[in-house]
């Protein structure tokens, strides 16, 4: 997929989806696919062309985060930029425009956004945006005023209404309707509380984490249980602390294909047990004797299994650990 932080440079015209589709979830997935070439719902107006190649199918963001560039703080997502663009292609989208999120662009006005990117940069023949997008200045603009802007240069705007999280008790008390809409924010309070098979329903598959395997304490190994440990992109959002039972997949060549290595036992924290002084990722791969260093994994959080805990002894937290095994393997047979 083509990813670039110059509008001017894209492929056009386009058919665009505008948002921040941090996580990619189930809500974003349907605001993509209007302008996908690749799904059922796609084939709509410009299918003919999407379909040739005549326009491209381009996801226009922003970065850094909004929320960052307001705050002036680092903001962890759910996925950062590589996960993102993985997730964009699987859905068949070609091109992911970053406009960068500074102080020029905060402050076009609605139509002055409409005309400079989309009109002229991005040649925009069709757009799709979630019901609550909101753009220009002080995000003085909503999905209706992008509607009658776009129509001034006959560009027809599909407002996707946003997806409802079906599992959650709408007749539960104090249930708001950002409660159950789904949400990056959402997901995000669901996965710190480890409830990773929720955030799987809103997000429309795992939670994964994309790490590269360096060397630990190499401590693992003498208690029977020896660990990759994972380094992620410094803006990675973790779930809770704790342990979970997951699925390892190896990501192998210049085109990243997953190959599945393995099921396990995944602990998140800073390991109390050993004094530890920073919070690691550390995975033990089940029936798996193989030199792991250097090699990019994908961990998929199938279920919590428990808090981490400090224990007494190295002894007592090995038993611990042959315990989360059995229930970990009981969870996935
Ligand atoms: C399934 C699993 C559960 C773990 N649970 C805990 C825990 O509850 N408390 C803790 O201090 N460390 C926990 N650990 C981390 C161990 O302390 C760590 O794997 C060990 O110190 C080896 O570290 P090393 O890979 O850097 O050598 C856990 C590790 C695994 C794989
Ligand atoms: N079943 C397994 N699960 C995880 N890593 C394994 C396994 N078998 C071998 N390894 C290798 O052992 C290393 C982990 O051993 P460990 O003693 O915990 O050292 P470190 O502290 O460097 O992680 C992994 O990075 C990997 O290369």
């Amino acid at each position: 997929m083509r990813v670039t932080n110059q509008a001017e440079l894209a492929l056009t015209p386009t058919a665009v989806a505008l948002g921040k589709f941090d996580g990619v979830h189930r809500g974003h997935q349907q605001v993509i696919k209007p302008i996908s070439s690749s799904t059922e719902m796609g084939l709509n107006l410009s299918s003919r062309e999407l379909e040739q190649g005549n326009i491209h199918s381009t996801v226009v963001t922003f970065d850094p985060h909004p929320q960052e560039f307001f705050s002036g703080k680092p903001r962890t997502l759910l996925t950062p930029l590589n996960e993102k663009v993985k997730q964009l292609q699987l859905l068949g989208v070609e091109q992911l425009v970053l406009l960068p999120f500074d102080r020029e662009l905060c402050e076009l006005s609605p139509v002055e956004f409409v005309e400079k990117i989309l009109v002229q940069q991005l040649q925009a023949t069709q757009i799709s945006v979630g019901q609550d997008f909101r753009f220009g200045s002080k995000r003085s603009g909503t999905a209706y005023d992008l509607q009658i802007i776009a129509a001034r240069y006959n560009i027809p705007v599909t407002i996707v209404s946003l997806e409802i999280d079906t599992q959650h008790d709408s007749t539960a008390q104090n249930t708001t309707p950002e409660m159950t809409r789904i949400s990056t924010s959402l997901i995000r309070s669901i996965l710190e509380e480890g409830n990773v098979e929720r955030a799987q329903q809103l997000l429309g598959r795992p939670y994964t984490l994309h790490g590269v395997v360096v060397k630990g304490q190499q401590l693992g190994r003498t208690i029977g249980f020896p660990t990759a440990n994972l380094e992620l992109p410094k803006d990675k959002f973790l779930p809770s602390n704790g342990v979970y039972a997951v699925r390892i997949f190896e990501a192998s060549g210049a085109s990243e294909l997953l190959e599945f290595l393995a099921l396990g036992v995944m602990n998140i924290g800073n390991r109390p047990t050993v004094n530890g002084e920073n919070v690691t990722i550390e995975v033990h791969l089940f029936d798996w004797a193989a030199d792991l260093y250097g090699k990019k994994l994908v961990v998929e959080l199938e279920k919590f299994l428990r808090p981490e805990t400090k224990f007494a002894s190295l002894e007592a937290l090995k038993n611990q650990i042959q315990l989360d095994c059995s229930l970990a393997k009981a969870f996935f047979s």
